[in-house]
């Protein structure tokens, strides 16, 4: 599934009128009636017993959204207050329209009765404020018609944006604010009818948390999707559902060890190389942490390895095709030692996740000279990323003051060019980016919302199902994105209580699932 930027959209709608496939009105009358129709769909007893709805209009095409919803509802029996930002006369020529048609049907006042304190009647109000025009931070009534959402509107059954919440930008999924201080202010719903393909930002950092509430997608008859910034992250089955044949021909994935004590997390990601189908996989462990693995392993290998050297011998063996290492190596030279005997054969995949990426926190400029051009995935959490890319971090966390504003998709992105591989920044709104310029998100939001994936060792668990699928041949972007896919699936599948030693083993289940 595409995820669309606001100005993809723009030119979508611009080359569907301008090749005669629809004009402006049409697309609007589609729109606006398949917001009416995915409502009552979405709570069928909103269309048994019509009550009472407010339509918040704004002064673009989203408001002209909402003139069509407004007439569609009173024609559905609804009984229908219609308040506007700004005057009628400044509305574009398509909203203008409707306009005028609603103004036949009903009344119109200004938004600021809207806004004002008293409690609100209201079965359903509609956010048709802005949409993906909306340029700069809410202010005035808009404002406190948007502050108020979070408070349910008083007595508002449910709020529904049109395309998205008010106050949020399209692109990255954040509210708009004009400086820190200043609370971010969009739209609390309940329920977002967005057109055609969903946005970036109905899948980035507070619109599927917190803004969106569910999201469903109209239909207006758009056809096409040129150039997309961006997908829905999946898995990748012809990859995934090659037979299994002599484990020599899945690969050999190396999980480098901690210390005494410090194993868990290597043993966590081997066990999730195993699981995703890695041919082999040896687990390499300091002689004084033998034991401890040796009595915690069966179907992995283990090896003895004695300092640096020890792991650049063992590497020697060039079946050996992936390594992956970070969790529990500790912060400090000996892990950049380590990382750089895991990258001293070009054609080894590699995968860098926690130590070995905040001991370059110093000069992340050394780490880049080990992975540019090669195939190797980082997969920091947002912490890790701000270690090693802090001047993108920086303008992620910076107040969103314009849209488009930065997004976590733009961060990936430009931490994927810095270190010239692939990047997994993680979350719940995972982001997969490649130095050209390729992006997923992978979402753990909506139906596939699972919070209790957020526990100790999941990350390993997903360093090490990377590495396992690069293993098996996957291209290292095709291995993140669809080691995320399946890690969340896996959390999902198994429900709340999880740990991380249960995602490995859930993913047979997974797989079943899948049909493979
Ligand atoms: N694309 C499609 O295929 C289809 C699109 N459709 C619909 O059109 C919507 C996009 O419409 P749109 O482009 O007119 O933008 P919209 O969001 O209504 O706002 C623009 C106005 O707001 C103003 N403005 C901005 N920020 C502001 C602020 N903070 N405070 C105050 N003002 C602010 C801005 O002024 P400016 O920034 O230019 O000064 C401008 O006047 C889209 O979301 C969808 O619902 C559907 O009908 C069907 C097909
Ligand atoms: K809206």
């Amino acid at each position: 599934m595409e995820l669309l930027t606001a100005a993809e959209m723009r030119a979508i709608e611009r080359a569907a009128i301008e090749s005669g496939v629809a004009t402006g009105r049409e697309l609007m009358e589609r729109a606006g009636r398949g917001v009416v129709a995915a409502i009552l769909d979405w709570r069928p007893a909103l269309a048994r017993a019509p009550g009472r709805a407010a339509v918040l209009c704004g002064p673009g095409n989203n408001g002209g959204d909402g003139f069509v919803i407004a007439r569609h509802l009173k024609m559905r029996g609804w009984a229908v207050d219609v308040f506007l930002l700004g005057a009628p006369a400044n509305l574009p020529p398509d909203a203008a329209e409707n306009c005028s048609l609603w103004r036949e049907m009903g009344a119109i006042r200004p938004l600021t009765e809207a806004a004002d304190g008293r409690r609100s009647v209201h079965d359903l109000v509609i956010d048709a404020l802005f949409g993906t025009g909306l340029t700069r931070p809410l202010e005035g009534a808009a404002r406190v018609c948007a502050a108020r959402s979070w408070r349910r509107f008083g007595g508002a059954g449910a709020v529904v944006a049109v395309d998205v919440p008010s106050g949020m930008c399209a692109d990255s999924g954040r509210a708009l604010q004009a400086e820190p201080s200043d609370e971010a202010a969009a739209t609390k719903c309940d329920l977002t009818v967005t057109f055609h393909h969903e946005r970036l930002g109905h899948r980035l950092a507070q619109g599927p948390s917190q803004l969106c509430g569910d999201v469903r997608v109209v239909d207006i008859g758009l056809a096409g999707v040129p150039a997309a910034a961006a997908r829905l992250g999946a898995p990748n089955r012809p990859g995934l559902s090659k037979t299994i044949g002599h484990k020599y021909s899945h690969g050999h994935a190396l999980i480098l060890s901690g210390g005494v004590g410090r194993g868990g997390a290597a043993r966590l990601a081997a066990r999730g190389a195993l699981r995703v189908g890695a041919g082999l996989v040896t687990l390499a462990a300091p002689p004084a942490a033998i034991i401890e693995n040796a009595s915690r392993l069966d179907a992995i290998m283990l090896r003895s390895v004695k300092g640096i050297e020890g792991i650049s011998e063992l590497l020697v063996d060039r079946r050996i095709n992936v390594v992956a290492l970070g969790p529990g190596l500790g912060v400090g030279e000996n892990t950049c030692a380590k990382v750089g005997a895991a990258l001293a054969n070009e054609e080894r995949g590699a995968v860098l996740d926690a130590d070995a990426l905040s001991s370059y926190q110093d000069e992340p400029e050394t780490l880049f000279r080990l992975t540019r051009g090669r195939s190797v995935v980082l997969t920091p959490h947002m912490g890790e990323f701000g270690r090693l890319f802090p001047a993108v971090a920086e303008k992620l966390v910076a107040p969103a003051a314009r849209g488009p504003a930065f997004s976590k998709l733009d961060a990936a992105r430009a931490a994927a060019a810095l270190a010239g591989c692939i990047i997994l920044l993680k979350g719940p709104d995972t982001v997969v980016a490649a130095p050209d310029g390729e992006a997923v998100v992978v979402s753990a939001h909506y139906e596939r919302a699972c919070p209790w994936l957020a526990t100790a060792g999941a990350g390993d668990v997903l360093a090490g199902m990377i590495a396992g699928l690069i293993a098996r041949g996957f291209h290292p972007f095709r291995a993140a994105e669809s080691a995320a896919w399946l890690h969340q699936e896996a959390a999902r599948g198994f429900g709340p209580g999880l740990i991380a030693e249960d995602i490995p083993e859930r993913l047979p289940a997974v797989f079943r699932d899948l049909g493979l």
